[in-house]
């Protein structure tokens, strides 16, 4: 429960916005403390229009009185749109980006000086409640910015305190990125139950209600994942024999190579638009 109401503005409303805005207002953050600015009038309206929040074309101007700016756009525009917004922000009050692959000091440099910046990794569950956020926080950050940070991503799912900046990228990796492979996963298994002979929407039914159940079970049980699939795994049975041939095609090394590429990309991405 959220109970200062701290003054919000989110520059950039796109996907990632969308989700925390939804979250936040859905989990009774108060719409008109929540700003988001873009540049097309229709993603305004959109965000308006589903959440009643303020919104703006004008970054500098919805950051003016701002205790928090959320930086959602996409790593291409940020050094761009941060050298317009560093003239804005000496009030100090806290940044918090959620790019990936945008290093602190890209974002110190970009903004000019040695302000109080929070690197997150949020994901797109967010909107649901569900989400999941890891956090890194720079020298600058008091331990009362440290805690409102922590508000607002708790506010939408938890929220895990990183030690070392590099874990960022991991996290991009596991649960910045996680969703679309559980969503993959789904489309797959949704695709192959219709190709087996059910009907679209029992397949979707089936597929979507298994996966929730899955992860609640895996959440609220006292045994691991792995033996909770051992219970479901009946000798000379059916899971048996998908099992042994998700491991003969080794599942595990193509999710070690993805994953590590998801990381990779989220360093080469750093060093790609460093300057
Ligand atoms: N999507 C995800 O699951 C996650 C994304 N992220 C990070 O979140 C960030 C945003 O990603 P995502 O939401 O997917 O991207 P989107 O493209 O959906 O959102 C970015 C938004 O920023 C707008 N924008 C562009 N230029 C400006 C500007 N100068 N001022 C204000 N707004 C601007 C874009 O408008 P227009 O389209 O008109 O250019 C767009 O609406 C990225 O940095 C990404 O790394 C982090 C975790 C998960
Ligand atoms: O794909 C991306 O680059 C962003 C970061 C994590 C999820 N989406």
């Amino acid at each position: 429960m959220i109970v200062s109401k701290p003054k919000l503005t989110f520059i950039g409303g796109g996907n990632m916005a969308t989700s925390l805005i939804g979250g936040l207002v859905d989990k009774g953050y108060p719409a008109n403390a929540i700003t988001a600015t873009d540049p097309l009038e229709a993603s305004r309206l959109k965000l308006a229009q589903s959440f009643g929040i303020n919104t703006s074309d004008n970054n500098p101007q919805a950051c003016a009185d701002a205790d928090v700016i959320l930086l959602a756009v996409k790593p291409q525009v940020m050094k761009s749109v941060l050298q317009g917004l560093a003239g804005a922000l000496n009030h100090r009050p806290l940044i918090i980006s959620i790019a990936a692959g945008i290093s602190m000091d890209s974002l110190a440099g970009w903004l000019g000086g040695e302000l109080p910046i929070v690197r997150c990794m949020p994901n797109t569950p967010a909107l649901v409640q569900t989400g999941a956020s890891g956090l890194y926080a720079n020298s600058q950050v008091s331990a009362e910015q440290k805690a409102l940070a922590e508000q607002i991503l708790q506010a939408v799912g938890i929220v895990c305190w990183l030690e070392n900046e590099a874990d960022i990228d991991v996290v991009t990796a596991v649960s910045g990125s996680g969703p679309a492979y559980y969503f993959l996963v789904m489309e797959i298994m949704q695709r192959i139950g219709e190709e087996l002979g059910l009907p679209e929407e029992v397949a979707r039914q089936l597929t979507l209600q298994t996966a929730l159940g899955a992860a609640r079970m895996a959440l609220e049980s006292d045994v691991d994942s792995a033996e909770l699939r051992r219970r479901v795994t009946s000798p000379g049975g059916t899971t048996q024999r998908a099992i042994e041939t998700f491991e003969s095609g080794d599942l595990e090394a193509l999710f070690r190579k993805a994953m590590n590429g998801a990381a990779e990309r989220a360093r080469e991405m750093a060093s790609e638009l460093a300057d």
